[in-house]
């Protein structure tokens, strides 16, 4: 039973969701934390008991990759532990966005713990926030596909503490093929391009959709 069949089910799970985003904030700063500590040795050994204690307490009850999280709404988007955007997720930064007409709008601060050159970010972190800002772009233009190509031109460092504006949008439109490009910028000077990607998706048949996701859905379907 869930938050659609339950009658108390809405109430539980908003209140899961509150639960899964407060752990996710946790996670996060526990990660940034363990990134940037200079504590000794004793106290990184009882932070360490800690979380393998939590580890434990989480451990109780868990799924696989054929089941959807419960927490989330395909349907309206809800994805908690999307590892770029997702509030339940330790790894994201998260990156929020938003639509203005045809332009989408990414904006969030990387800490130390997405660090590739000293003081700036991993390349493969630009990557990742631009595969999903277009991904979103190419989804909000009615068109949703996954990525084939993502082409990154990387022209200046990305540094980490600083907050950042990315933006996206959809240029071509050609069958089953969406191009979208974007970039990254520091959101005080948001006219300097550090980043840019120009990433093409295709939209999958039903054939194809059910033989890479009719696992989930079918899992999804016999919880709901
Ligand atoms: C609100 C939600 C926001 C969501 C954001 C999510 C962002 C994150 C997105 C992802 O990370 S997706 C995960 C990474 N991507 C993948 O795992 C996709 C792996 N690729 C595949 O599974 C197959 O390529 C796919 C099922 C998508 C398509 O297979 P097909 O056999 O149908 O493709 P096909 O080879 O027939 O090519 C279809 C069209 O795309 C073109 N194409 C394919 N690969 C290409 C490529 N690499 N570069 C350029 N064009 C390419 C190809 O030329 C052709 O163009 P035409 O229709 O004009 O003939």
């Amino acid at each position: 039973m869930n938050g659609r069949t339950d009658p108390a089910g809405p109430a539980r799970l908003r209140r899961r969701r509150r639960a899964v985003s407060d752990l996710g904030d946790a996670l996060r700063a526990l990660v940034e934390l363990a990134t940037a500590t200079e504590a000794p040795a004793d106290d990184l050994e009882r932070a360490t008991e800690s979380v393998r204690a939590a580890a434990a307490l989480l451990g109780g009850r868990v799924r696989d990759r054929s089941s959807l999280p419960s927490t989330d709404d395909l349907l309206d988007g809800v994805r908690m532990y999307n590892p770029v955007t997702g509030s339940g997720s330790a790894l994201a930064p998260p990156l929020h966005i938003e639509q203005a007409g045809d332009l989408t709008i990414g904006t969030c601060t990387l800490g130390l713990a997405f660090e590739g050159p000293p003081s700036y970010a991993h390349g493969g972190m630009s990557a990742l926030l631009l595969d999903q800002l277009l991904g979103y772009a190419v989804s909000a233009s009615g068109h949703p596909g996954m990525t084939v190509r993502l082409d990154t031109s990387y022209r200046a460092p990305v540094p980490l503490q600083t907050p950042l504006r990315l933006t996206a949008r959809v240029t071509a439109i050609d069958g089953r093929r969406v191009t979208a490009s974007g970039a990254i910028a520091t959101a005080a000077e948001p006219d300097t391009v550090l980043v840019a990607a120009t990433g093409t998706f295709v939209a999958l048949s039903a054939d194809q959709a059910r033989r890479l996701f009719g696992a989930v859905w079918d899992s999804g379907s016999r919880a709901g």
